[in-house]
């Protein structure tokens, strides 16, 4: 917490400062009524000692006893509007303090997590990421907001009522600060048995997010497998994880409020039976000297304005408690190293023909695990087109993800125009590259938005072409508010199909040098595809281009068709040659055009071998 409070603070230090000034000259002059009362009581009801306030000079006191009765008001009435106006500075500036912090932890926390590479994501759910960015960053801003500030203002009445009391009768004063003591002791106690259920608290309501974000995704899906009462149950038990938690957190908040309570006001009554004796009867047995009236007054008005700061520590205690283990978890995230950024001397890539190569690639997702892909080679020249095809879980969409350093290679290289990936900016490589997959996110918003994402200096007329080479602007033209029509969260109003086509639409309008299809036109109907294929040909006519599909008719025309088998290749040549060789693809083929009805069982060892 200190951590992020330093690092993130400082431009409005100043303004917590004000605040904390503020709230300590504000608890000060609230301590200045009942001492005036109790002075009053002595000098001007009771007459049996003289007006004398200490810090007020002499001259300034009236010398009639009426006018000491107004002085007190007036001191008293001045107190309480002090106070009122410094509790105004106090709240506005820490108000403004702390929800400040929060903007700034909660958008460098994003930027930190954009930073990391997909691994981190594949690692980590997004409810999880959803409760540290939103939760955990809220209870960071109410400790600075509200429990800090209070800590403040408990600290100076305690030693404000601890100066006066002692000022005003030090004997009396160690009965009744005794509870000081024993409290702490007692909140020590509590503080470390409720720190690890607060740790469980933070987990259990990211375990909560995850399921809640998970389950709306997937509410389609639920639906039509009717597994809301599976799912209803699901939510019940992370939900009683919560409730469990925090069951104990309130178990143990029980204990200690009645606690807690039990000792202040042992104080108090022990103030009230010593001080009420030595006022009626004399000085108790241990103590000795005089105890007026107006200072028993004082003491009790006291001992009660302790007793409830006191009290609140355990308030401050939970708020510090959320916020630690909140504080731990976005400190954990900021700290995370990012595993693919750009090296010190990584350069741009610029000016690029579209050369690409793939050297001895290696690569698996889990370096425990066996390699996804192995020793890949592959040279395509500057204009090409080259296709991946290959059954499922072959590690196609893997090999495009290498070239755009989602991943890094644990093995071989991979270079474009002989720049290796890993020398050059994450910036100028992944602008180089245009990529459309199979699932096109789009974000809530309307068509032409979703069009230009990217290339935000569009114009219209670009969005346009762009659709129409997608074969996107027909349909577009027909939605209610054609260009202007929201989509929905992630595209939810329009169909896959029209989806898919947007999503080309805005990589043509970003106009890439090299662009990757990884099954961009899976989801529209034969026909459609037909008229996208025109486009896709014209678009990629002069840039290097990577084509993922499973239908073959969509590759037929590339210049090198690449099959790849359990993360191998096993063949490689054109749509003619490969049919020649009569192997894998040859086989896939005739499944498609309708030949054969399945592939021979033995295909795909003997072409291993075969290579
Ligand atoms: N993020 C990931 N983390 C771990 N393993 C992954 C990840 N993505 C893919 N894999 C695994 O890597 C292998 C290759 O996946 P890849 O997506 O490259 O296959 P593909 O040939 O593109 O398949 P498809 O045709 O179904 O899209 C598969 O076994 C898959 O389970």
């Amino acid at each position: 917490m200190v951590r992020l409070f330093v690092r993130f603070s400082r431009e409005r230090r100043h303004w917590f400062s004000i605040g904390l000034l503020a709230g300590l000259f504000e608890r000060t002059a609230s301590l200045v009524p009942p001492f005036v009362l109790g002075v009053a009581i002595d000098a001007v009801f009771n007459q049996t000692t003289g007006y004398d306030l200490p810090l007020v000079p002499d001259g300034i006191v009236p010398s009639t006893t009426e006018g000491q009765l107004w002085f007190s008001f007036a001191l008293i009435f001045g107190c309480y509007v002090l106070t009122a106006l410094l509790a105004t500075v106090r709240m506005l500036s820490v108000d403004y303090f702390s929800h400040h912090l929060m903007h700034v932890v909660r958008t460098s926390t994003y930027d930190k997590m954009q930073q990391l590479d997909v691994r981190f994501f594949d690692g980590h759910e997004k409810g999880e990421l959803m409760s540290i960015l939103n939760n955990d960053i809220s209870n960071f801003e109410q400790f600075f907001d509200d429990a800090l500030t209070r800590a403040v203002r408990i600290g100076t009445v305690l030693l404000g009522i601890t100066g006066i009391l002692v000022y005003l009768n030090w004997q009396l004063a160690i009965v009744t600060l005794g509870a000081v003591p024993l409290l702490t002791a007692f909140t020590l106690w509590f503080m470390r048995r409720v720190e690890p259920v607060y740790d469980r608290i933070r987990s259990s309501v990211g375990g909560m997010n995850t399921r809640l974000e998970n389950n709306l995704g997937g509410i389609h899906l639920i639906k039509t497998m009717t597994t809301e009462s599976y799912e209803s149950d699901r939510v019940t038990d992370v939900s009683y994880r919560y409730f469990d938690t925090n069951w104990q957190r309130i178990k143990l908040n029980t204990l200690y409020h009645p606690g807690s309570n039990f000792i202040t006001n042992a104080s108090f009554a022990a103030t009230f039976i010593i001080g009420g004796y030595w006022v009626v009867i004399g000085p108790p047995p241990l103590f000795s000297g005089t105890l007026t009236v107006g200072s028993l007054v004082t003491f009790l008005f006291m001992s009660q304005r302790f007793t409830g700061p006191l009290k609140q520590i355990a308030l401050i205690i939970e708020q510090y408690e959320n916020a630690r283990a909140s504080g731990k978890r976005v400190v954990g995230l900021m700290d995370m190293p990012v595993a693919i950024e750009d090296r010190e001397d990584a350069t741009e890539l610029t000016d690029v023909d579209g050369r690409v190569e793939y050297d001895d690639v290696s690569f698996a997702y889990d370096p425990d695990e066996e390699y996804v892909l192995e020793d890949i080679s592959f040279d395509v020249d500057p204009g090409e087109t080259v296709a991946f095809v290959g059954p499922t879980g072959a590690g196609k969409s893997t090999v495009v993800r290498l070239l755009m350093r989602m991943y890094e290679t644990d093995e071989g290289a991979v270079r474009i125009d002989g720049n290796d990936v890993r020398d050059v900016t994450l910036a100028s490589l992944r602008e180089t590259i245009g990529y459309v997959s199979q699932n096109n996110y789009l974000f809530g918003g309307t068509v032409r938005e979703n069009i230009a994402y990217g290339t935000f200096d569009a114009t219209d007329e670009e969005v346009v072409a762009a659709a129409e080479s997608a074969q996107a602007h027909a349909f577009i033209e027909e939605l209610p508010d054609g260009y202007d029509t929201q989509v929905g969260e992630e595209g939810v109003k329009l169909s896959g199909g029209q989806r898919q086509r947007i999503a080309l639409a805005r990589i043509i309008l970003s106009n890439p040098e090299i662009l990757v299809l990884d099954e961009a036109t899976s989801d529209v109907d034969t026909e459609t595809e037909m008229l996208i294929q025109r486009s896709i040909e014209e678009i990629t006519a002069d840039r290097t281009t990577f084509v993922i599909a499973h239908r073959l008719s969509t590759v037929r025309d590339a210049d090198t068709i690449l099959v790849l088998d359990d993360g191998e290749i096993v063949e490689r040549g054109s749509h003619g040659a490969l049919l020649e060789r009569d192997g894998l693809y040859a086989n896939l083929w005739k499944v498609q055009a309708g030949e054969i009805n399945e592939l021979p069982e033995t295909f795909v060892e003997r072409i291993t071998q075969n290579n």
